[in-house]
């Protein structure tokens, strides 16, 4: 289980982060969600250990990684899906793969068949190049990318934007099944309100800097929650 207490992150003097509190679940998927600029990746960062924190403390599996190195908080089965998908358009479907090996043991230094029956169309352009595919596939080789790192915490950062509808849909199924699977703990950042509303089994909502709103997604009022969304 992941823990996020009470933390604050801030970019030179100005603050993003204003104690903001969010638990993730193994089995379980937990939406974050709030307008542009409130935090939203700035939250992920500090999970994944891509920038520190100025106070309040981040536990994972009962241990405090507050402090831990990117790379060693990789190891310890957290993976990110950044926002803008960062896939490497020179290398192949396959080489951009084999990125995520990195954080892996030898032995589990494959790619799982699942992740081509998640998304058979990354089978069948293995050795194009990452930069010919289109922005959802590069999505879906940016999720399998993490995948292949065995995660137990998946975070995501927008996944469906910017993509067409028939692979969103095909996103939205990938991580309802890896939920399914009870292996892992996935952090979904979303601004399309109907995927993150039937994906939730927990949300919170931000709004500059703070969380706002928080409860299960059973409970999610749609209305409430959109107050935060709009501009
Ligand atoms: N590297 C950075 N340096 C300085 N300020 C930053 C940096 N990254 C983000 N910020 C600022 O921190 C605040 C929170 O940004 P963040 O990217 O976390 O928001 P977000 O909710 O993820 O928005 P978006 O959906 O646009 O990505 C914003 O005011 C943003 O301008």
């Amino acid at each position: 289980m992941l823990q996020v207490e009470k933390i604050d992150l801030h970019y030179g003097a100005a603050q993003a982060l204003k104690g903001v509190s969010l638990n993730a679940e193994i089995g379980k998927v937990t939406c974050l969600m709030g307008r542009n600029g409130v935090g939203k990746t700035s939250t992920l960062r500090a999970v994944a250990g891509q920038h520190g924190i100025s106070s309040g403390k981040i536990v994972w599996d009962g241990t405090d990684i507050s402090t831990l190195p990117a790379h060693a908080r990789a190891k310890s089965g957290i993976a990110i899906v950044p926002q803008g998908r960062e896939i490497f358009p020179l290398l192949s479907v396959k080489e951009n793969l084999e990125t995520g090996y990195a954080p892996v043991k030898r032995q589990d230094r494959n790619i799982p068949e699942t992740i081509y029956e998640l998304f058979p169309v990354l089978k069948d352009m293995l050795n194009r190049r990452g930069g010919d595919l289109s922005g959802g596939q590069q999505q879906q080789l940016a999720i399998a990318r993490a995948l292949v790192t065995r995660p137990r915490l998946l975070v995501l950062d927008e996944p469906t934007e910017g993509i067409q509808p028939s692979i969103i849909k095909d996103i939205g199924r990938a991580i309802s099944w890896l939920r399914d699977q009870g292996t892992m703990a996935i952090v979904l950042v979303e601004q399309y309100f109907e995927f993150a509303r039937d994906l939730a089994d927990d949300y919170s909502v931000m709004d500059r800097g703070e969380i706002v709103l928080s409860g299960s997604g059973a409970d999610l009022c749609e209305a409430e929650v959109r107050r935060f969304l709009t501009v």
